[in-house]
């Protein structure tokens, strides 16, 4: 059976709105009309339901979609596990592997590989929890030189994956349809989602944060009212598109497509001769996304103070205690700074979170110094009550800065991943990638200056006198 590829002119267009309840056909009349599994589906299709929470989850929490595809995924060869997996030596699962340390931690820009595609070049760098629980977080650098394999696909069993592209353009089919993330762009690939990563622009690195419980969602805006921060009509999902190869039934012919998937941090893989992208449409709320950070609507002080950086929440991921993420995914974006007599970066300041950060590109301006120092495609890790804050020469930059108003972070953009778990650091994260710069503390906080005046009259031991 040849190949046929139906090439959709409208690949690239998109279906507008965050956990919207949408519906996309390839062919025409290819969705049952008024319910979901007929006794015959349309086309001589399978139905097949993608479930992102229990069925009885309640309704604004309840998130599925249903497939109507060519073959059901059911129809492969046992999964076996390949052992040789990216993720083996890096078990987050396991508490063994996972370093609990309080020192601040920052990394050089992560080297670019030719050699691996998107799911070799994944790196487990931080985390917490364990994803058979059903709780925590990955935290992840990729690094690719290569398309994946046009016959294979890769899923993750353990939770949904918002990816940070920084550098080089991200064309990723799914299951669902296509989506094209270039950098100042994100995506989200849910849980169980299946996809094939190709690199048109050539090799390409940035971040990923696994989220191993519940889904991400829009940060309640309370006294901001009902719009602004990341708008939900701008968050944009697939259209549906598929390829036809099913050799002549589910299970004969040469088993010619390899599906991967990370269950519980290792890699386990089945082979079946018929494509995973075949679903011809499909209706839900359960779908990939992908949303560009320049449409973010960012809001500051425009009196006095430096506000906290909740007010730059993209994305929230809740735990079970209320204001409280399991993981937020914030940005510093372009933005104007007026407030007046105010040291406008960031305090210095010890935070019940954990503050894993990334850079797109551009400049941070609560760093400016180091030898490395805070670079486009570099991270730094602040964990839980870990003290941080400007370097000295931000600190003494803005001390002394007349307070003019001021366009900060043109043409760059920071992020941070933030988290109520203490983060461990893998072995990968702390040795083996060998960024870890050794002298951020020092060079970042060591030349801070002692600008304290004690009053005249005022005697050192004053205070043991009272
Ligand atoms: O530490 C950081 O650089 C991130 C950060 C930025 C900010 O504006 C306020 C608090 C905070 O943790
Ligand atoms: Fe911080």
């Amino acid at each position: 059976m040849p190949t046929t590829t139906f090439e959709f002119p409208e690949r690239y267009r998109y279906q507008n709105g965050f956990r919207s309840y949408l519906e996309t056909e390839a062919v025409p009349g290819a969705l049952p009309i008024g319910q979901n599994s007929p006794q015959k589906p349309p086309l001589g299709l399978y139905a097949e339901k993608l479930s992102g929470t229990a069925f009885t989850a309640p309704r604004h929490e309840n998130q599925q979609s249903w497939l109507y595809r060519v073959l059901p995924s059911s129809a492969h060869p046992p999964f076996v596990s390949t052992g040789d997996g990216p993720f083996e030596s890096e078990k987050a699962s396991s508490p063994a592997r996972l370093e609990y340390i309080p020192n601040q931690l920052r990394w050089d820009p992560f080297d670019h590989d030719d050699t691996t595609d998107f799911v070799s070049g994944l790196h487990l760098i931080a985390g917490a929890g364990d994803p058979t629980l059903k709780q925590g977080i990955g935290m992840y650098i990729y690094a690719a030189g290569k398309s994946m394999d046009s016959h294979s696909a890769f899923y993750s069993s353990d939770g949904d994956l918002l990816i940070v592209a920084q550098d080089g353009v991200l064309d990723i089919r799914t299951e669902l349809g296509w989506l094209l993330v270039r950098p100042m762009e994100i995506c989200v690939i849910p849980r169980g989602v299946k996809y094939q990563v190709h690199l048109p622009s050539g090799p390409v690195r940035g971040y990923a944060l696994e989220l191993y419980q519940g889904h991400f969602a829009l940060p309640e805006l309370g006294p901001i009212g009902s719009n602004g921060l990341a708008n939900a009509r701008d968050f944009q999902a697939p259209v549906a598109c598929f390829s036809e190869d099913f050799g002549a039934t589910a299970s004969a012919g040469p088993s010619k497509y390899t599906v991967t998937t990370k269950f519980n941090n290792s890699l386990f893989r089945t082979e079946q001769a018929h494509t995973p992208f075949d679903v011809v449409a499909w209706h839900g709320n359960y779908y990939p996304y992908k949303y560009d950070l320049g449409r973010f609507n960012t809001i500051g002080s425009i009196s006095y103070d430096h506000p906290d950086p909740s007010i730059f929440t993209v994305l929230s991921a809740p735990s079970d205690r209320p204001g409280t993420a399991v993981a937020d995914f914030v940005i510093f974006p372009p933005r104007w700074l007026v407030a007046e007599d105010t040291f406008r970066p960031p305090w210095y300041h010890r935070n019940n979170m954990a503050e894993f950060m990334g850079l797109i590109a551009g400049a941070y301006d609560a760093k400016k110094g180091g030898t490395g120092g805070f670079v486009p495609g570099g991270a730094s890790l602040h964990n839980t009550m870990s003290g941080h804050g400007p370097d000295a020469a931000s600190y003494e930059g803005a001390r002394n800065a007349e307070l003019r108003p001021a366009l900060v972070g043109t043409g760059s953009c920071a992020f941070m991943f933030e988290s109520c778990l203490s983060v461990g650091v893998t072995e990968w994260g702390l040795k083996m990638c060998k960024k870890v710069q050794e002298y951020y503390n020092e060079e970042s906080w060591g030349g801070l200056q002692v600008h304290w005046k004690r009053p005249e009259g005022v005697s050192t031991d004053s205070h043991l006198l009272q």
